[in-house]
């Protein structure tokens, strides 16, 4: 079975399905209560005083302790409760956490989701005009010649669009942004100029030359659902075109400012908040940092072969690392649970098969470049970065963008894990 973000994970040991590890390497599957300090008798006792107690009076002290620690659990969960379980998604930019949050309001939180669906159509319009205008600017750097002359007039008309894409940027779902020019947040003024780019973005995507330019291009600055939105042109055009939930899982919008989601959970009330990964961003990240009961640090596998967007001169997996360190050490989360998603694993996997060795930019990696060697050095890599090696990090390799089914609902998701590491009880 492909692992997938939810319902699919690499093992089926742990109660929630997922792969639990010391960092030291070793799988520990045992209940994720070891780092949050227990009461026991044999710890609490100095071994003299042990030797000089009865077993019926050890007994009765171990019988005292226990209650004490039940009693200590009990408020705990009932904290807990209260006050709801808060959770961070942190990792670098493109990595997917905006993604993940998407799939927990699609599977508890539908009406929020639904209420942005309108705002999405202009995300995905967006994206696809993005998207084809990358690919003219990699085909004339690459001095790419265009299959069909007669394309080169839609190529001029892509590139004008230049300066006003650069103005037009949706920052943040559903709120209106004063940088935006007037013309372009009116969503018919949008509609209108991607109605008026259709037969160009068409025309340029059959052409052999932007094809050529999608497989053989490198530093395009294309987005990962480029493919997927200039394929299904036809159908986002449409006048009456709604996003259904694989477009907004596929639709792209930088993320600027932390935001706060709430979900209730069976009486839960989990705080989930969504940053924003670029380096420039990671200053407003810290104010959240108190109380923690899990992070989902997010990792974009297949930015192994990428160098970062502000420094040409560093891995973006290698810089991602670095991040993880920092965080996974962070004296604030000693005792915070951490779930590391290994993600875009799809297309990591399409990588591979195209014959990118993984050796290439990791030239310490000797081993086969096949997906099961190679995903177990970077899972390896990622946890040998944490400095307390009994640290429990729960590792998912994930697809974040697809969609959970129906019938999958029975099967582990992303907040069953969610729910093991907050020791929260849901029912
Ligand atoms: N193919 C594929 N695409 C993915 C996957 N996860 C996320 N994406 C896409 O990657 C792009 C970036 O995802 P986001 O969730 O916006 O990334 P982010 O980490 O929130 O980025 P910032 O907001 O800039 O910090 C989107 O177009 C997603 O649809 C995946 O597992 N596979
Ligand atoms: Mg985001």
């Amino acid at each position: 079975m492909e692992p997938t973000l939810v319902g699919g994970n690499s093992s089926a040991a742990s109660p929630s399905g997922s792969v639990s590890h010391n960092t030291n390497g070793t799988n520990a599957n045992a209940a994720p209560s070891g780092h949050q300090g227990s009461h026991s008798i044999s710890a609490a006792q100095p071994q003299s005083t042990v030797s000089t107690l009865s077993r019926a009076e050890l007994k009765k002290a171990k019988a005292v302790s226990d209650a004490i620690d039940k009693s200590l659990r009990a408020d705990k969960e009932r904290l807990q409760k209260e006050r709801g379980a808060k959770l961070l998604i942190l990792g670098p930019s493109e990595t997917g956490k905006t993604t993940v949050l998407k799939q927990l309001k699609l599977l508890y939180g539908r009406k929020g989701l639904d209420a942005e669906r309108q705002t999405y159509r202009r995300v995905v319009h967006l994206n696809a005009m993005k998207a084809i205008q990358a690919l003219s600017y990699g085909l004339q750097r690459a001095n790419i010649p265009l299959e069909h002359a007669e394309n080169i007039a839609h190529l001029e008309t892509v590139m004008r669009l230049e300066t006003t894409l650069k103005r037009y940027s949706i920052t943040s779902i559903g709120f209106t942004n004063p940088a935006i020019p007037r013309k372009i947040t009116d969503a018919k003024a949008e509609t209108d100029m991607f109605l008026e780019m259709v037969p160009a973005i068409k025309a340029l995507w059959a052409d052999g030359g932007i094809q050529e330019t999608f497989r053989t291009g490198s530093n395009l600055n294309l987005q990962d659902s480029a493919k997927y939105f200039l394929d299904s042109i036809d159908r986002i055009a449409d006048l009456n075109y709604v996003p259904t939930d694989d477009d907004i899982l596929q639709a792209r919008v930088r993320t600027l400012a932390v935001s706060e989601h709430l979900f209730n959970i069976d009486g839960v009330t989990y705080r989930i908040y969504d940053v924003g990964g670029q380096k420039s961003l990671r200053k407003y990240w810290a104010p959240y940092f108190d109380d923690v009961n899990a992070i989902i640090f997010m990792v974009a596998l297949s930015a192994y072969d990428q160098t970062c967007e502000d420094d040409e001169r560093q891995n973006r997996l290698q810089e991602c690392m670095s991040l993880f360190n920092s965080i996974a050490n962070h004296k604030l989360f000693e005792i915070t649970s951490f779930i590391l998603f290994l993600n875009k694993i799809d297309i990591f996997q399409r990588k591979l098969e195209m014959g990118s060795l993984v050796s290439t930019y990791f030239p310490e990696y000797r081993g086969p470049n096949d997906y099961a060697n190679t995903t177990m050095f970077f899972q390896h890599r990622f946890l040998q970065q944490c400095k307390d090696t009994a640290k429990q990090v729960y590792t998912h390799f994930t697809h974040a963008t697809e969609e959970g089914r129906e019938d999958s609902k029975d099967q582990p998701t992303v907040l069953s894990d969610i729910e093991v590491f907050c020791s929260v009880k849901m029912k």
